[in-house]
């Protein structure tokens, strides 16, 4: 079925569609492919977010969304109308970008008002819904100032007021708060989901910050070499990711891959010498080694007699170094075999000090050991 081109879409400020759909959306940049087969459906109202790290395709596949970028392959749906092949000021989008990409010359009410300028909006309901905009992310007493006069995160208002103020049907958003210093980015990231709530909006948001996509979307989409690991709520991707991939991007950051020792039941055991960890596996475990993933925060100092109970694991290490993180103390240890386990104590320990940590088998997720599935840890920017 062809676009038609002749068909002005009309935005609405509350969820102006159903649901959104990408079929097999794909992008190649010579004969490399960027985004590959992208599989994905929006509800309207929803806040998704792509995750993954530098170079994955998150950008390819929001510049396709927008309209940025032409597909090489598959299509895009608002319920039953394809919009592939519409140009991007007809599908009734707005970007807000990392850069912001505001004009410098032009007073922020100017900055605001443009997009509407352009549509030819009247001026006073162009004055009345730049007012509106600008009060909505709290700049209406910035609105005469040049950009320049202006913090980042302010700017990054900006270029939210500017995206708002169109009624946009749906909000794509490509790392808007990396330019932001740490504490900045938390509050506007608070903003921006308060935003997508008061407003209806329905978003999608770029980020190689899994915390950032973990406290934002409603789904997230996990996105490896331009391909899809895993979709699903930030509970599902954050306690049971599908892959070894998505779990060290989940902070999964013990990715042990060891000998398969025997299975009973839903249990699976691996280890060596004296490292054995029994744990639930999360796919089909055929070979005989597996990656056993731990999150540091799992792991427990043994009190007592808890080393022998056989609800959890039990292991002995060596700390190599500890770092002080305000609450707790990060450590990474040592395993008499000489497996380097990452987890937390509550407080400081000195290098060389002995250890006995334990993990509940439930919090052991054991994953199929496949020469191509290597830890996302590497990968992550
Ligand atoms: N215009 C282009 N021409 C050629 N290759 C491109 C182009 N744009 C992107 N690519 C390639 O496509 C792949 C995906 O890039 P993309 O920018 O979508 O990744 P990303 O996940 O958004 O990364 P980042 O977070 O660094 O922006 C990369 O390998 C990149 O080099």
């Amino acid at each position: 079925m062809t676009p038609s081109p002749e068909r002005v879409l009309t935005p609405g400020p509350r969820a102006a569609f159903g649901h959104l759909r990408m079929d097999g959306v794909t992008r190649r940049f010579g004969g490399a492919v960027a985004v590959d087969a992208l599989d994905l459906r929006i509800e309207g109202g929803e806040f998704i977010a792509l995750l993954g790290p530098s170079g994955c395709g998150k950008s390819t596949a929001l510049n396709c969304l927008a309209g940025l970028l032409p597909l090489s392959d598959g299509s895009i749906w608002v319920d039953d109308e394809r919009i592939d092949g519409l140009p991007p000021e007809r599908r009734g989008f707005g970007m807000v970008f990392q850069n912001y990409a505001l004009f410098p010359h032009l007073p922020v009410r100017k900055n605001v008002a443009f997009g509407l300028s352009v549509r030819r909006v009247g001026k006073a309901e162009i004055a009345e819904r730049v007012n509106e905009a600008l009060r909505i992310v709290e700049l209406t007493d910035h609105a005469d100032k040049l950009p320049g006069q202006l913090s980042g995160g302010q700017q990054q208002r900006v270029a939210i007021a500017r995206a708002i103020v169109l009624r946009p049907r749906l909000v794509l958003m490509d790392e808007p708060l990396s330019n932001l210093d740490a504490k900045l980015r938390v509050q506007m990231r608070t903003e921006i989901r308060r935003l997508h709530q008061d407003l209806g909006l329905t978003t999608v948001y770029v980020t190689h910050d899994q915390e950032e996509a973990l406290a934002l979307a409603d789904r997230i989409v996990v996105l490896r070499s331009g391909r899809v690991q895993q979709i699903g709520t930030p509970e599902e991707v954050y306690t049971f990711p599908a892959t070894t991939y998505v779990a060290g991007f989940m902070g999964y950051r013990n990715l042990l891959e060891l000998p398969v020792v025997g299975s009973e039941g839903k249990r699976i055991t691996v280890g060596d010498g004296d490292l054995r960890l029994t744990g639930v596996p999360q796919q089909e475990v055929t070979g005989t080694r597996a990656v056993a993933a731990v999150r540091p925060e799992d792991f427990r100092v043994a009190t007592g007699s808890a080393g022998g109970s056989n609800a959890a694991n039990a292991l002995s290490v060596t700390v190599d170094v500890s770092e002080f993180h305000g609450r707790e103390v990060a450590a990474e240890g040592v395993t008499d075999g000489g497996t380097v386990i990452h987890f937390r104590l509550p407080g400081r320990v000195a290098p060389g000090e002995r250890v006995e940590l334990t993990v509940p088998v439930e919090r052991v997720l054991v994953y199929g050991s496949s020469a191509g599935e290597d830890s996302a840890g590497e990968e992550k920017t």
